[in-house]
């Protein structure tokens, strides 16, 4: 069958043991996340405290060749048939659970400047979202504005958040009006900001899997109904791998409330929750079928696939079997919209690269 070549929404990047320790004086370096492999389980710890645990083998069974060394990923994408990657942070992932704001903006602007020079510096098919420090909102502000001028095109956010810094409080209205400005798109990775639900019971790895979608709906919601996406409409978000099905039925969900709760809602915003949803809120998948037949169905159509490099839930190693299975059949205005066409429109330099 010919290659379907794509676009991916949501790859990883792996970073090297020595990140924190090569860029950062010691009195921090010794703080930031650090993996231990132990027997059984791979330990995350930072600043002190564990804040992450995995079975051994499931790590390993994330790293394929090209995990560590840009030239044979770089294969791995062309053997696989993905031509460009939004590639999330990895370990970087646990920057938003540092609750030192010094640290936090040491850890974050270290990944930022590694990804630049040893990622993106050297190939232009594979770019990452900048991480920004989240304690204080100026310094999100600030590491935003100086990773726009580094060349970075969109913003990295863990899903899980403290109450009091709900995402759509007013708190965040200087980040929000920065990121529209600099036209960078806020992408939210599922599994991320909080500590992962580990149910032992019958059916543990689905239902551990399933709880880690949720909080990308939550985001979506106080995002949309706290009115942050109204006041910037040229604000894009996507939430990766997550699905897609879901975007637009919680938009009709909210609608309803919008409408029938209309009484207690506040603020009033200029378009429906759906609309803006519509026009914002883009979503990714690896398998789904779910995600082509919502474009089908419902034409919500800011769907974008992710091959999610290197995680098992990804495609590695069967790409263009998922690829040719979910799109065999499928318009080809729709299959180009997943696989390019929307993520064009939420990175439009890099698609220009
Ligand atoms: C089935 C049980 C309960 C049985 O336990 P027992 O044998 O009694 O010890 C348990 O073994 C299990 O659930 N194993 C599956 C592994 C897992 O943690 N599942 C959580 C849901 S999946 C997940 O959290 C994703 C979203 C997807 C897989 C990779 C994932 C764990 C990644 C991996 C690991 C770590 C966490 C991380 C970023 C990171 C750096 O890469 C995300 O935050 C999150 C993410
Ligand atoms: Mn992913």
């Amino acid at each position: 069958e010919d290659k379907i070549w794509a676009n991916s929404g949501d790859s990883h990047l792996m970073e090297p043991e020595d990140l924190w320790t090569s860029r950062l004086p010691k009195r921090l370096a010794d703080r930031a996340p650090r993996s231990e492999r132990g027997e059984k389980y791979e330990i995350v710890y930072i600043d002190g405290t564990q804040i992450d645990r995995q079975l051994n083998d499931f790590m390993d069974a994330m790293r394929p060749p090209g995990f560590k060394d840009l030239d044979i990923r770089l294969q791995d994408l062309d053997q696989e048939g993905v031509r460009n990657q939004l590639a999330f942070p990895s370990m970087g992932f646990w920057t938003c659970n540092i609750k030192d704001p010094e640290l936090e903006v040491a850890v974050a602007r270290a990944w930022n400047d590694w990804a630049m020079e040893e990622v993106m510096g050297r190939q232009d098919r594979i770019f990452a979202p900048a991480i920004v420090p989240l304690r204080d909102v100026k310094n999100a502000v600030a590491e935003a504005e100086r990773a726009a001028e580094m060349g970075f095109r969109a913003l990295y956010f863990p899903c899980g958040i403290d109450d009091d810094r709900a995402w759509g409080l007013d708190l965040w209205e200087p980040l929000w009006a920065a990121a529209e400005e600099l036209k960078l798109p806020l992408c939210w990775h599922i599994g991320t900001g909080a500590a992962n639900v580990v149910y032992r019971g019958p059916g543990g790895a689905v239902v551990n899997y399933m709880e880690t979608t949720y909080p990308g709906m939550r985001v979506v919601t106080h995002l949309v109904a706290g009115g942050a996406l109204d006041r910037h409409p040229g604000l894009k978000v996507l939430v990766a791998e997550g699905g897609a099905g879901w975007v637009p039925a919680i938009g009709d969900r909210m609608d309803e409330a919008y409408r029938q709760h209309g009484m207690f809602v506040r603020p009033r915003l200029s378009r429906l929750p759906s609309e803006i949803i519509r026009q914002q809120v883009y979503a990714s998948f690896q398998h789904d079928i779910s995600a082509v037949q919502v474009i089908e169905d419902t034409a919500y159509d800011n769907v974008l696939w992710g091959d999610d490099y290197p995680h098992l839930e990804g495609t590695y190693g069967h790409t263009q079997q998922t690829l040719h299975t979910i799109f065999d059949d499928v318009d080809t205005r729709i299959r180009d919209r997943v696989l390019r066409g929307a993520f064009d429109e939420l990175f439009p330099v890099a698609a220009a690269a």
